[in-house]
C-alpha cells in the first residue's frame, strides 16, 4: 500500500472516494468501507443512472460517451456536499479533468485508487451479471489504451492499494486503517481538556 505526499497529511476526511479501472471493486468495497464505518454509501454509476431515468447503456448509444461523461462529472460534483459517505466512481470517472482536480484537491476528500492488473479486472468482469451489454467492456480493442491512458490519473490518488490476491473485506479493512486521523482536532481537545483542569 502506498500513500502520496497529499495522501498522508493528518486532516479531517469527511469522504472517501473510491476509484480504479471496471472490475477494480470499487461498489463492493465501497459499500462494505461505508458499512464498517457506519458511513452512508453512493455509487456514482447508479446515481447517474436513478437521476437520469435511463441505463449506463442507454446513455451512450443515445448521446455518446461525450455525454455521459458530462452526466457522470455533473453528479459526482453535485455528492461533494455530502459528509461522512463513501463514494465509488464509474471507471472512466477521472479522465474529466475537472473532476480529478476537484477530487485531488478538496481538503476533506480522501481519493483511493484500488489498483490491479488488467488481466485480473477483466476476469472479474467477465464473472459478472450485465458484462455482454456494458459498452466500454465490449469495445474490447480499445480496452489496454483506456487502461494505459487512466492509470497515470488513478496513481495520483491519495491511496493506492493493490487488490490481486486479497478478498474485498480486506481491502475494506486496509482503506479504514489507513484514514488519515485529525490531529489538529485531538490537539485542540487536549488543549481545551488541560485549561480545564488548571
Ligand atoms: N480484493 C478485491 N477487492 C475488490 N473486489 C474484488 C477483490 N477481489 C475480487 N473482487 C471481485 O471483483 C468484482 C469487482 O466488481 P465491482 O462491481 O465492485 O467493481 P467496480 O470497480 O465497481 O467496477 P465498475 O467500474 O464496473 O463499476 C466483484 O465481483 C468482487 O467480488
Ligand atoms: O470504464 C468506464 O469508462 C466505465 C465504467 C463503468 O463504471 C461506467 O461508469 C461506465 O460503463 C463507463
Ligand atoms: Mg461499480
Amino acid at each position: 500500500m502506498e500513500h502520496t505526499e497529499a495522501g498522508s497529511l493528518n486532516r479531517k476526511i469527511e469522504r472517501v472516494v473510491l476509484a480504479g479501472f471496471m472490475g477494480a471493486g470499487k461498489s463492493t468495497v465501497g459499500r462494505l468501507l461505508a458499512r464498517q464505518l457506519g458511513w452512508q454509501f453512493f455509487d456514482a454509476d447508479e446515481v447517474i443512472q436513478v437521476r437520469n431515468q435511463a441505463t449506463i447503456a442507454e446513455i451512450f448509444s443515445s448521446g455518446g460517451e461525450a455525454v455521459f461523461r458530462r452526466l457522470e462529472a455533473e453528479t459526482i460534483h453535485s455528492l461533494l456536499v455530502e459528509s461522512h459517505s463513501v463514494i465509488s466512481l464509474g471507471g472512466g470517472a477521472l479522465e474529466t479533468s475537472e473532476t480529478r482536480e476537484l477530487l485531488l484537491t478538496d481538503p476533506a476528500t480522501f481519493l483511493v485508487f484500488l489498483d490491479a492488473p488488467l488481466d485480473i479486472l477483466l476476469q472479474r468482469c467477465e464473472q459478472q451479471p450485465g458484462a455482454a451489454i456494458r459498452p466500454v467492456l465490449l469495445e474490447r480493442e480499445k480496452l489496454q489504451e483506456r487502461f494505459a491512458r487512466r492509470l497515470p490519473h488513478f496513481r495520483r490518488a491519495h491511496l493506492i492499494v493493490p487488490t490481486s490476491g486479497i478478498s474485498p473485506t480486506e481491502t475494506a479493512m486496509k482503506i479504514a486503517a489507513a484514514l488519515p486521523v485529525d490531529k489538529t482536532i485531538g490537539t485542540e481537545k487536549v488543549g481545551q481538556d488541560l485549561e480545564h483542569q488548571n
